[in-house]
């Protein structure tokens, strides 16, 4: 297939471009950096420099047989101060998106949808069919744009699924995170292994969870990867999936640093801070409509296997570090 890769220089799309290029498909990155680096492109994929919401017009064709949507701004304490770049940067860029699609006759999406959906759940494991009540600007406006995927399958026959990740982490060989500014837990956790950070901020230690910190759901990148494929191949006219992919086991921020701890040989000085604005406490996942749905099989589901592979990427950056003192 022929695909079109938003967001293909960031951590998850380049990942899964890379995946998709081992698959044999074609593939064409549109990004516009402002989060993604060149050196996260993968060899063997065509790059368009440019924003989604400007460039898609020229880029889009009938020649496609896809669209993978991972471009978007997706911090949560970010999306809370500056609501405005969130709703234009996700919904507006979205909608453009799904235009072009209709108007191009290329009908095949997979969405980078999110575990902030649903905000703070009645309980956990988090089924699709629970409520959907965002905590935080990114989580509403990518419910935004999965309500306007869902019209746009039922009125024009688009295919589409979006996949509601919960907290992606890990590497895939060559390819992984190395972000110019870093928020995530298990990055900024290994870069004080790496010795580019004096310390890691525990945001928050009096959360109704068993140790006082946030639980997540960490889900391996390369396994993410391969629901990304299997939801390309089965989706079908008119039918809009959403679908949640977790491990299905939560870890607290503590239970975290102490796997990295171990996996590194380092001590890694933690310090308490207050909360991060639009955390919810625990998010978890149930996974079971994905693996029923797409035939998906996560094989790396062990956080210890995500940790080491995080690190085996980031202990390799040398000088290609964006951590690294300059
Ligand atoms: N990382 C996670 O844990 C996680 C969890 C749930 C959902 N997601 C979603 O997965 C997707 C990828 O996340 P990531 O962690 O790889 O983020 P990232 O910041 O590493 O990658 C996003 C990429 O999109 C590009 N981009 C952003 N806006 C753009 C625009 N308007 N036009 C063109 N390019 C644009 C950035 O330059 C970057 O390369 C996002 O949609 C995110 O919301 C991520
Ligand atoms: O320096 C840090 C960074 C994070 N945390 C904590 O670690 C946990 C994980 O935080 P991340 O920033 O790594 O990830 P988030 O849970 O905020 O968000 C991630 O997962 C979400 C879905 O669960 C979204 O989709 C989002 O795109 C993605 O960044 C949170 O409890 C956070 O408060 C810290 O204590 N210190």
């Amino acid at each position: 297939m022929k695909l079109l890769v938003t967001g293909g220089a960031g951590y998850v799309g380049g990942v899964c471009a890379t995946v998709l290029l081992e698959r044999g498909h074609e593939v064409v990155i549109l990004d516009d950096l402002s989060t993604g680096n060149r050196d996260g492109i993968p060899e063997g994929a065509t790059f368009i420099e440019g924003d989604v919401a400007t460039k898609i017009g020229d880029v889009l064709d009938s020649t496609f047989d896809g669209v993978l949507h991972f471009a978007a701004r997706s911090l949560v304490g970010e999306s809370v101060e500056k609501p405005g770049e969130y709703w234009q940067g996700n919904v507006v860029t979205s909608l453009t998106l799904l235009d072009a699609m209709r108007s191009t006759g290329v009908d095949n999406l997979v969405f980078s949808s999110t575990a902030a959906t649903y905000g703070e759940p009645e309980q956990v494991p988090i089924t699709e069919d629970m409520p959907t009540r965002p905590t935080n600007t990114y989580g509403a406006t990518k419910l935004a744009i999965d309500h306007a995927i869902t019209s746009y399958a039922k009125a024009h026959g688009l295919a589409a699924t979006s996949l509601r990740y919960f907290n992606v982490a890990g590497a895939y060989g060559s390819a992984g995170e190395n972000r110019v500014v870093e928020t995530h837990l298990i990055p900024l956790v290994l870069q004080v292994a790496l010795g580019h950070r004096e310390d890691i901020k525990v945001f928050g230690d009096d959360w109704p969870t068993p140790d006082g910190t946030c639980v997540r759901d960490y889900i391996h990148v390369a396994d993410l990867a391969d629901a990304h494929v299997l939801a390309l191949e089965t989706n079908s006219a008119g039918v809009h999936r959403i679908l949640n992919l977790g491990s299905g086991e939560g870890f607290s921020v503590r239970e975290v640093i102490d796997v990295c701890r171990e996996v590194t040989g380092h001590p890694i000085p933690d310090v308490i801070a207050p909360r991060r604005a639009g955390d919810p406490a625990v998010l978890v996942a149930s996974s079971s409509k994905a693996i029923d749905e797409l035939g998906w099989s996560p094989s790396r589901t062990d956080l210890r296997t995500v940790v080491e592979d995080a690190w085996a990427f980031t202990s390799n950056l040398g000088d290609r570090a964006h951590s690294a003192p300059r």
